[in-house]
């Protein structure tokens, strides 16, 4: 799953309750976090200038001092706790922490900076995480192959690389809107990778959830049979989602 920072603050305690439910009937649940308005917060907070070129933060040593902090030390933690409070268990780690996600500058570092695209997930270390029955809560930043350099990497791109080197059935992306909407603000039920380059083309697509699907479309090639867009703050949606109940929308090959 990967939960936006669009949502976090909105994601009612039963959103947490629906996670602990599936968890309890043998559902294994991995969250990737985001957490982009809590970075800019922070950035302008301390009087950093932030940017985004084709919705990738700008990224320098110092940006990247505040993302680790926020991402790793603020919103990962803020996720546990909220997880743990359900009696279930969480554990908290970002893409540093046992090499979990290796990453290598974009194509477009000239323009953005120390910003990654996923090369490798340690898959072994989420799977022996799951096994010892704790939900693994992760914050999108990674490692270079040397160890030495972090990278700032898009969360929905970070969650699609870990969905796609689990091989799991499906990854939710758990957002502030209830669906991939149309020109006149309807939401597609279903929707093909066809119809997202359209989407895109035409401008119905912009923004945020053009990751999004990029995202879900680099993965729908792989194992993961479908990708769920919905909004966090309608009743009980990971439930919904994982029992096909015509919620949000639903990204097929
Ligand atoms: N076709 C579309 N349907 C729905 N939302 C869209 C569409 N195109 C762009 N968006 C925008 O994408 C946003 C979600 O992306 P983003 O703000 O990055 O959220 P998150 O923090 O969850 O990643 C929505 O709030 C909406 O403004
Ligand atoms: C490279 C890049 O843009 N990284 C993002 C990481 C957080 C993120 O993606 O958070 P959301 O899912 O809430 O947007 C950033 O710095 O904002």
């Amino acid at each position: 799953m990967k939960c936006g920072g669009s949502t976090l603050a909105a994601l009612p305690g039963s959103f947490f309750e629906d996670m602990k439910q599936l968890q309890d009937e043998g559902i294994v649940t991995v969250i990737v976090h985001g957490g982009g308005p809590a970075i800019s917060d922070t950035l302008t907070k301390l009087g950093i200038e932030t940017e985004f070129v084709n919705g990738l933060r700008k990224t320098n040593e110092a940006v990247l001092d505040v993302v680790e902090m926020v991402l790793s030390g603020q919103i990962n933690k803020v996720i546990v706790r909220r997880i743990q409070l359900t009696g279930a268990a969480a554990l908290g780690l970002s893409g540093v922490d046992g090499h979990l996600i290796e990453a290598q500058p974009v194509s477009n570092a000239h323009e953005v900076g120390l910003v990654g695209d996923v090369t490798k997930v340690n898959a072994e270390l989420i799977q022996g995480i799951v096994g010892m029955g704790y939900i693994p809560v992760i914050a999108p930043v990674g490692l270079g192959s040397d160890g030495g350099q972090r990278y700032n990497i898009n969360a929905d791109t970070a969650a699609g690389a870990v969905a796609s080197h689990l091989g799991v059935e499906r990854m939710i992306v758990v957002t502030d809107v209830p669906g991939i909407m149309n020109g006149e603000k309807q939401v597609l039920p279903v929707v093909s990778v066809a119809q997202i380059e359209d989407m895109i083309a035409s401008g119905e697509i912009y923004g945020g959830m053009i990751p999004k699907v990029r995202a879900a479309i680099a993965c729908i090639q792989g194992k993961v049979q479908e990708v769920v867009i919905v909004n966090g703050a309608e009743p009980q949606v990971l439930s919904k989602a994982l029992k096909g109940e015509g919620i949000g929308t639903r990204i097929v090959r």
